[in-house]
């Protein structure tokens, strides 16, 4: 184990400093896009001024004949373009696969200067990320980078979820952990054969109201992942890092999306996967708090002063730690709409009619 006193000194020579704290940008959409789909690649440009995260996947999805012309995509792409506030994150291939260790290699060495994060799947303990963490610093020395490229960790084996706590806390370079539902439920051996969601046999019952067992008895679907995303939001709050919620395969089923991304926002998520372009306005709208929480938000914030002590505002109780929670939201509020004119406005707006 490093000791802690090291915890923050570059792991190769001349590789830049390690971050102490991991940035709060937006990131309500990662969104993924195959660099060696032409079709998807065109598109780029403009997806670019519609989301916070463009995510070049060369990991599954992309076949394997194709893995190469991914990667050499996603080089031309990132030097071709500058991308402004919007970051460009990558998924490389899976860390015992042929493919990882030039994904890496080319990627740090001829575009690590334009990328932010790199995603790595299939993470089973910290000793994945102290490979990733080495690895790319000599890479980082040898290109020449000023700034530490950060590891995203996907969780989506039953290992990775026992070990989500020291996998959050491994490496200076720890930006966040998503969910990764489908490999997950692959690795559990659960019987579901869906990329993230719920599923309608997943279900609790009320009790028996007569003899007829099964008259009058209403069901309600769970929650498949609750478990797992709880967990995985204290980690990475633990450890000064970012949780999301991955992917919603049925791209055609807009509403069960919104409601998982929903579920994901309110559990402590900051952001999810758009894997199609109708996810992205999905995203952003749930990931973006509602103008009429911000404003009560900022209601309660300058109503409690300090935050200290209790106040009555509408009959309910305010105290140090619902005003947290207010604060939460607003500073969330607050760094989207430094970004996002429409959403200022829509706060602002919200809030006045508050005060009137
Ligand atoms: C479990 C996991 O690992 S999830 C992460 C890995 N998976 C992915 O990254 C999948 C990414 N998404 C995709 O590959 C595609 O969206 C698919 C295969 C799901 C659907 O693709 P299509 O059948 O082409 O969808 P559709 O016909 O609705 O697409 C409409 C247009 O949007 C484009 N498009 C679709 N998805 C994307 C995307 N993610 N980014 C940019 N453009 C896209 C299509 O190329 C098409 O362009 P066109 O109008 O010029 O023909
Ligand atoms: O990579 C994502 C997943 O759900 O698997
Ligand atoms: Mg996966």
């Amino acid at each position: 184990m490093r000791s802690p006193k090291d915890f923050f000194a570059p792991l190769a020579v001349g590789a830049p400093d390690p971050v102490r704290e991991i940035p709060a940008l937006p990131s309500r959409m990662i969104h993924f896009f195959d660099p060696g789909n032409e079709k998807m690649a065109a598109k780029v440009p403009d997806l670019a001024k519609k989301v916070d995260v463009l995510l070049g996947n060369l990991e599954d999805a992309v076949r394997a004949d194709r893995k190469e012309a991914a990667r050499a995509g996603l080089v031309s792409i990132a030097k071709a373009n500058d991308f402004g506030a919007t970051q460009l994150w990558t998924r490389v291939n899976s860390l015992d696969s042929p493919w990882v260790l030039d994904d890496l290699t080319t990627l740090v060495t001829e575009i690590g200067d334009k990328l932010d994060v790199i995603m790595v799947p299939k993470v089973e303990g910290a000793q994945d990320i102290h490979y990733v963490d080495r690895l790319l610093a000599q890479l980082e020395a040898r290109a020449g980078l000023r700034r530490p490229l950060l590891v995203h960790a996907i969780l989506e084996t039953a290992s990775g979820v026992a070990n989500v706590e020291e996998i959050a806390g491994a490496s200076p370079r720890m930006q966040g952990i998503s969910l990764g539902p489908a490999d997950l439920a692959a690795s559990r051996r659960m019987k579901t054969t869906r990329v993230g969601g719920g599923h309608p046999g997943y279900l609790v019952r009320t009790d028996p109201v007569g003899e007829d067992l099964h008259e009058g008895r209403t069901t309600y679907q769970q929650d498949l992942w609750h478990y797992t995303v709880a967990r995985m939001v204290d980690a990475c709050v633990m450890h000064g890092i970012l949780p999301y919620y991955g992917p919603f395969g049925d791209i055609r089923d807009v509403v069960a999306c919104e409601d998982q991304f929903r579920n994901a926002f309110l559990l402590g998520c900051v952001g999810t996967w758009s894997l199609h372009p109708v996810q992205i306005d999905i995203a952003k709208r749930v990931f973006s708090p509602d103008p009429k929480d911000v404003a009560w938000a900022r209601r309660v914030i300058a109503a409690m002063g300090d935050g200290t002590g209790a106040v009555m505002i509408d009959g309910k109780m305010q105290d140090d730690a619902s005003f947290k929670q207010c604060r939460v939201v607003a500073e969330l509020a607050d760094a989207l709409a430094e970004r996002d004119p429409e959403l200022k406005e829509a706060y602002d707006e919200a809030t006045k009619e508050v005060q009137q």
